[in-house]
């Protein structure tokens, strides 16, 4: 093997240039040239791409982000797109792409490998924590002490106001960064996807729960953490329909 690419796609994850760095140094130490794709998928159909090397990679570890841009690319579905893709990694002489990305990537990786010849290699990089077979993303414990910081200040100010806080974070379709920030944060409530068939059903349970722990406990602030995308409309909106 000589020649390697790589790209990341689907939602930015911390982490995401660390691992870009680890590749580039890992791939110079083997005298591997190594090309990185941008804007995830778009750039492997544009054929955009630059080439790597340590000085691109030197004082990134730290950064989030991520160097090569990432993106989400809904003409990679395709049969089209699948070939245009191993065409250009094969014109190139490319012998392997390495993805960073979640699951929707790993299912553009998968697609792939039914034109391209060479090897696709998945490396697990998102903050939803949704891959099958994989502890903790790359990216997944960043999230949670991200969701956590202003969790624990809203409770400063629930408690000093004796306010209701309804706090999204980010997960549309996974609820590992809710539940764990809920946990470690121990608010009173959490909603996650996996765990919500109804949202009407689960905003009555929510008040019915609230009036139960004024009434038993007197406890005058109350903080509820939910996974993004649940609410239609969105917090503000469900807040004003509770009145
Ligand atoms: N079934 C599929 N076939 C081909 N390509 C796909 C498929 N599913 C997803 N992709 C590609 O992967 C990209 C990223 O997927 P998605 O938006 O689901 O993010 P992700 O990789 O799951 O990351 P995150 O959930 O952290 O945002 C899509 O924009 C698309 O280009
Ligand atoms: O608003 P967009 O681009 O669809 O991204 C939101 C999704 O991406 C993620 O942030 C993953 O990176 C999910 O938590 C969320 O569901």
């Amino acid at each position: 093997m000589k020649k390697i690419a790589v790209l990341t796609s689907g939602g930015d994850a911390p982490g995401m240039n660390a691992c870009i760095r680890s590749i580039v140094l890992t791939a110079d130490h083997y005298e591997l040239e190594v090309i990185g794709y941008k804007d995830g998928y778009n750039g492997l159909i544009d054929q955009e791409f630059k080439l790597l090397v340590p000085a691109n990679v030197t004082n990134i570890i730290q950064r989030g982000g991520t160097i090569l841009k990432s993106g989400r690319c809904d003409d990679f579905h395709t049969e089209e797109s699948g070939r245009a893709a191993a065409k250009n990694l094969q014109d190139l002489n490319v012998d392997a792409l390495l993805v960073i990305g979640g699951n929707g990537s790993f299912r553009g990786a998968h697609h792939l490998c039914k034109y391209y010849k060479g090897q696709v290699i998945g490396l697990p990089g998102t903050i939803d924590n949704d891959i099958s077979g994989t502890d903790a993303t790359i990216g997944y414990y960043t999230a949670i002490e991200t969701a956590l910081d202003p969790i624990d200040k809203v409770r400063d100010t629930a408690d000093a106001f004796e306010r209701i806080f309804l706090i999204e974070v980010m997960g549309r379709h996974a609820g590992f960064i809710a539940l764990n920030a809920a946990v470690a944060s121990a608010v009173d409530r959490v909603v996650v996807p996996e765990a919500c068939n109804d949202i009407d059903l689960e905003v009555d349970n929510i008040i019915e729960h609230l009036h139960a722990v004024y009434s038993q406990q007197g406890i005058s602030s109350y903080i509820v953490v939910m996974s993004e995308n649940l609410l239609p409309g969105g917090g503000n909106v469900a807040g004003e329909n509770a009145h």
